[in-house]
């Protein structure tokens, strides 16, 4: 359907919230993908002629603006350089890496940089056009932190707000990058900028004060211009309620069953689901396994592990190196502890329909995430949700910032100490029945009461409401 005009409310995103699906005649159409996002923030689309600008997913790619569930979509474009330089480059091989602990080394370009300059005036123009006199405008996440800014100088009259899915590190990491100063004042434009975790919020206040000219007491920032920006944590979740509805569907019960049985009926299952990503890691959790089953702590007919790992930013190098990696280290293990029809590790390079990976959930004894550096960590929540029945144990890395909020029920880890880590994935296994209701039940209350609603309407009533 074709849309437009302009919009009270403008989500700006680097996706936009929509999968092209192509029919058997060759025609066209677009399908909400699944997601957290899209759902917290669709019912505020609604009310209020919601826009989204984002960009389609596909090189050179600019369908007109059109609407799909009472959402009006805007499409950026981006060449192919573009998104060999601004996504795979300046995104996710400068900042992905930097804001996540340095875990691989980030590489500064100056033509990466140029071009993500570029691309985020790009979105800041689409936003600009689109949005209504006094709009309350939405950016989201990394690829986009100098849309701020650019958007207020375009249109003053706008309330700018910005989240940080990813974390935000600290002086010594950020202090790294050779445009530290730009992105500072790029953020500095919203009038609410929110983190996941408190110390991000502490991060960005401190370096704000370092290196622009901004000065700062507690959370509010005082810019040189003599505006006030805010800045704060709003931990993200999950939509909880469509992982509760499959669950109760009687196929995903059925399909949880057949999946134990199709991988033996072991005494534990141990799953893993992420996307393939170096700040995962997989390789630390494979490694502890391992070692669980070379030390015969466990052996491969007591414990089986699956681990879903989903393709991702598959033209960064670095991505290609950690696959590579992973397969190595899953072909070993499978090598030396699989019998025929049995291997140690169900290695899924793939991804799955949302019905399949809830069934994977109420299939799971143990479920292993271990990030090195994690933003948030939603499949961590996703498998609360799913656990309507009160069984399996979630063990879960210190480094996630599902942490802070888990912490009490979940079984934290350092996935840095291996043997920290094994001993942790024991207890778990080895958790008595009435331990692990009680320690469900907690965490079910957190995040049953904190779902993906709570986190849009906390952020929007604390832009709205200053
Ligand atoms: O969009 P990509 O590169 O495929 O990555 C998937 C998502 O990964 C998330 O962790 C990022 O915070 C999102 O912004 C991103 O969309």
């Amino acid at each position: 359907m074709e849309s437009t005009g302009k919009s009270t409310f403008v989500v700006v995103a680097n996706r936009l919230p929509v999968d092209r699906v192509t029919a058997a005649d060759g025609s066209t159409t677009w399908r909400r993908s699944p997601g957290g996002l899209v759902t917290a923030l669709a019912p505020v689309m609604r009310a209020y002629d919601g826009a989204w600008v984002g960009w389609t997913g596909s090189a050179d790619d600019a369908p007109a603006p059109f609407s799909t569930d009472d959402m009006d979509l805007v499409a950026v474009p981006l060449s192919p350089e573009e998104i060999n330089r601004y996504y795979e480059g300046f995104s996710n091989a400068t900042l992905w890496p930097l804001y996540h602990d340095v875990i691989v080394a980030p590489e500064y370009h100056r033509e990466w940089w140029d071009a993500y300059r570029r691309v985020n005036e790009r979105f800041a123009r689409a936003a600009a056009e689109v949005a209504d006199e006094g709009a309350v405008v939405f950016v989201q996440d990394y690829q986009l932190q100098l849309v701020p800014a650019l958007l207020r100088q375009l249109r003053p009259d706008l309330k700018i707000g910005f989240f940080l899915h990813i974390p935000f590190p600290p002086t010594e990491l950020f202090a790294q990058l050779p445009w530290r100063r730009q992105i500072l004042e790029g953020l500095l434009g919203a009038d609410l900028v929110g983190f996941q975790r408190e110390g991000a919020a502490d991060n960005f206040v401190s370096l704000t004060e370092r290196y622009t000219d901004a000065t700062a007491e507690d959370r509010r920032v005082r810019t040189a211009d003599g505006r006030t920006v805010r800045a704060r944590q709003f931990p993200i979740s999950i939509d909880v309620s469509e992982i509760t509805d499959l669950v109760s569907e009687p196929d995903v019960v059925m399909r949880s069953a057949h999946i134990r049985d199709e991988i033996g009926s072991p005494k534990h299952v141990l799953l893993g689901v992420d996307r393939l990503d170096y700040t995962k890691g997989i390789g630390h959790r494979l490694k502890a396994f391992g070692e669980l089953l070379a030390g015969e702590d466990i052996t491969p007919d007591e414990a089986v592990m699956v681990q879903v790992a989903t393709p991702s930013r598959e033209r960064v190098e670095a991505y290609q190196t950690l696959r590579d990696e992973i397969e190595l280290q899953v072909g070993r293990m499978n090598g030396e502890y699989g019998r025929i029809g049995q291997p140690a590790v169900h290695y899924l390079h793939s991804s799955y329909e949302r019905a399949e990976l809830v069934s994977l959930l109420r299939t799971a004894d143990v479920m292993v995430v271990t990030p090195l550096r994690d933003g948030m960590n939603l499949v961590a929540k996703e498998y609360v949700a799913a656990r309507t029945d009160l069984r399996g144990a979630l063990v879960l890395s210190e480094f996630a910032g599902a942490a802070d909020e888990l912490g009490d029920g979940a079984f934290l880890v350092n996935p840095h100490d291996i043997d920290g880590l094994k001993r942790t994935l024991l207890a778990a296994m080895r958790i008595e029945d009435a331990e692990a209701e009680q320690r469900m039940k907690q965490l079910r209350e957190h995040v049953l009461t904190h779902d993906i609603t709570r986190w849009a309407d906390d952020f929007l009533a604390a832009l709205i409401g200053d």
